[in-house]
């Protein structure tokens, strides 16, 4: 007898019945994460059918990661899904067909780039982090809404990568650079409520409103146009120029075109950066002061082997940081389902269960990072949690164990082929900005406020709270 079943008899999480449906529908919107315990729970991690404003979602369960893991794109498909949900070729034109801008720079040319970029990210860090916690005159500390500041100092610091300096320090181009993820991101939910021949002029006429999308990319063009100029991309220094490398003859006629590559990289870079500096500033702030300073002495012995300089072997050794930022990613999700593909072809998963062409398939990060065969405890937030799984017997278990290295049981960012090119550019951001501001102030919760505060979720994304604040006392000693 056959053991395979019909999609329809997957099972759904939430209320039962149409008005349920639609009722679970409008959950998903403010808790997905909610929904997704709960049909975790009650399906014993099986997979089961999550509803939502854009579709419905297939949340599979550990036994499937493999699949996707392994998976070539001829049967789960990570590119067309994403156009399905961001819809960039909607709003930024057509910039996936050949979607070299994602691929080869980030997943090969920045890699090798990284080196000389540590010294400039740490130069920008350096110049940004005062201007953006402005202590005044006579006082020793700051208080900041957090969140914002950090995806304000993420943007400069990523854009003195992605178009260099001066030009990353232009307040209204980075104002707009922002924007963008806050315009379309959104927009590409609503955008998905209609049929496709519409969509554009939905766009068309949003874009014209909102605009953010169009400032930033009018805001990118001429650096584009003066690498062009002055071909700099024979000794490339800015992701810009690695751009133009790879960029065919008619991409190079058309300036907009190759911006807005730029723009969406933009787009990728900064927000998902941002969560991370702020939940680990919150973390810090939380955390008993000896393993803040455990920390900071682990930097400060990194830069000393160095020679006293702070470059990418040294940041290579911050392996406390790396820990904080690896439990932060396992214990704070980032969204409640990620690494979705569209099916292409009728697939079978692990429980038999047959899919038809164009259910759209996914993971949940949490419930995974939380599978006790992994990961004890884990519901408590353990900062070195990874730093204590090295154990310096073998460097390549111990690889295993940093932020960027993905497994099956460490789905941040992503699984397989499709899995995060940007990860090794995220991290030593990350590191560098956090090194930056460890060394250089001491962090508390301001007098009276909640040092847990809510987050705030929206669709499948959840972030850190926008408003909570954040004070920062400039230490008396700060190691060069
Ligand atoms: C902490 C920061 C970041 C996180 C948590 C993150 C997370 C992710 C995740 C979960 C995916 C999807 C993986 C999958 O489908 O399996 C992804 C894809 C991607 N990310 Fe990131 N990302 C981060 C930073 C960046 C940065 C800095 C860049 C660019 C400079 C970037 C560029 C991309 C690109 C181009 C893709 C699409 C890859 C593909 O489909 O082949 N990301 N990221």
């Amino acid at each position: 007898k056959s053991r395979l079943r019909k999609r329809a008899q997957l099972p759904r999480v939430g209320r039962a019945g149409p008005l349920g449906y639609a009722w679970t529908v409008l959950r998903s919107v403010l808790d997905s994460e909610g929904l997704v315990d709960e049909g975790w729970a009650k399906f014993g991690g099986k997979p089961f059918v999550l509803p939502s404003m854009s579709g419905e979602w297939i949340v599979l369960g550990p036994e499937d990661v493999e699949q996707l893991r392994r998976s070539d794109d001829t049967i789960f498909n990570a590119p067309e899904r994403a156009k399905q949900l961001f819809l960039p070729n909607v709003m930024f034109g057509d910039i996936t067909t050949n979607p070299y801008h994602l691929e080869t720079i980030i997943r090969s040319d920045l890699t090798k780039a990284l080196r000389s970029l540590v010294p400039e990210m740490l130069e920008e860090a350096q110049l940004a982090i005062p201007e953006h916690i402005p202590i005044k005159n006579g006082q020793t500390s700051a208080i900041i809404p957090l969140f914002p500041t950090m995806v304000h100092l993420i943007a400069r610091v990523s854009n003195r990568a992605m178009i260099g300096a001066p030009g990353c320090r232009d307040e209204r181009f980075l104002k707009n650079q922002v924007s963008v993820a806050e315009e379309v991101i959104p927009m590409s939910q609503v955008l998905n409520w209609f049929p496709s021949v519409l969509q554009p002029v939905v766009w068309k006429f949003f874009s014209v409103t909102i605009g953010a999308k169009d400032h930033a990319v009018r805001g990118v063009a001429p650096y584009v146009q003066a690498r062009i100029d002055y071909a700099q991309q024979d000794n490339p220094s800015t992701i810009v120029d690695l751009l133009l490398r790879y960029a065919p003859p008619e991409d190079i006629q058309d300036v907009p075109k190759l911006a807005a590559r730029v723009v969406h990289l933009n787009m990728a870079a900064t927000h998902t950066s941002a969560i991370f500096t702020t939940h680990a500033l919150f973390e810090l702030a939380r955390m008993p002061a000896e393993d803040v300073e455990s920390i900071r002495a682990e930097i400060l012995a990194a830069i000393e082997s160095e020679g006293d300089i702070f470059n990418k072997n040294a940041v290579g050794k911050f392996h406390l940081l790396d820990s904080l930022l690896k439990e932060i990613g396992r214990f704070h999700s980032l969204f409640a389902v990620g690494s979705s593909r569209l099916v292409l072809k009728e697939a079978v998963i692990s429980n038999g269960t047959v899919l038809p062409p164009g259910s759209v398939v996914a993971l949940a990060p949490k419930p995974l990072h939380n599978n006790p065969d992994f990961y004890p405890d884990a519901h408590v937030f353990d900062p070195f949690r990874f730093a204590k799984r090295r154990t310096g017997e073998s460097v390549t278990k111990d690889v295993k164990q940093s932020f960027t290295a993905l497994s099956n049981d460490y789905i941040v960012f992503g699984v397989g082929k499709h899995g995060c090119p940007g990860r090794f550019f995220a991290s030593l951001k990350i590191k560098v900005i956090l090194a930056e501001l460890l060394l250089s102030y001491d962090l508390s919760f301001p007098e009276g406020a909640s040092k847990t505060p809510k987050p705030f979720a929206f669709n499948i994304f959840t972030m850190p709270s926008p408003t909570a604040k954040l004070e920062f006392t400039k230490r008396k000693v700060k190691a060069e």
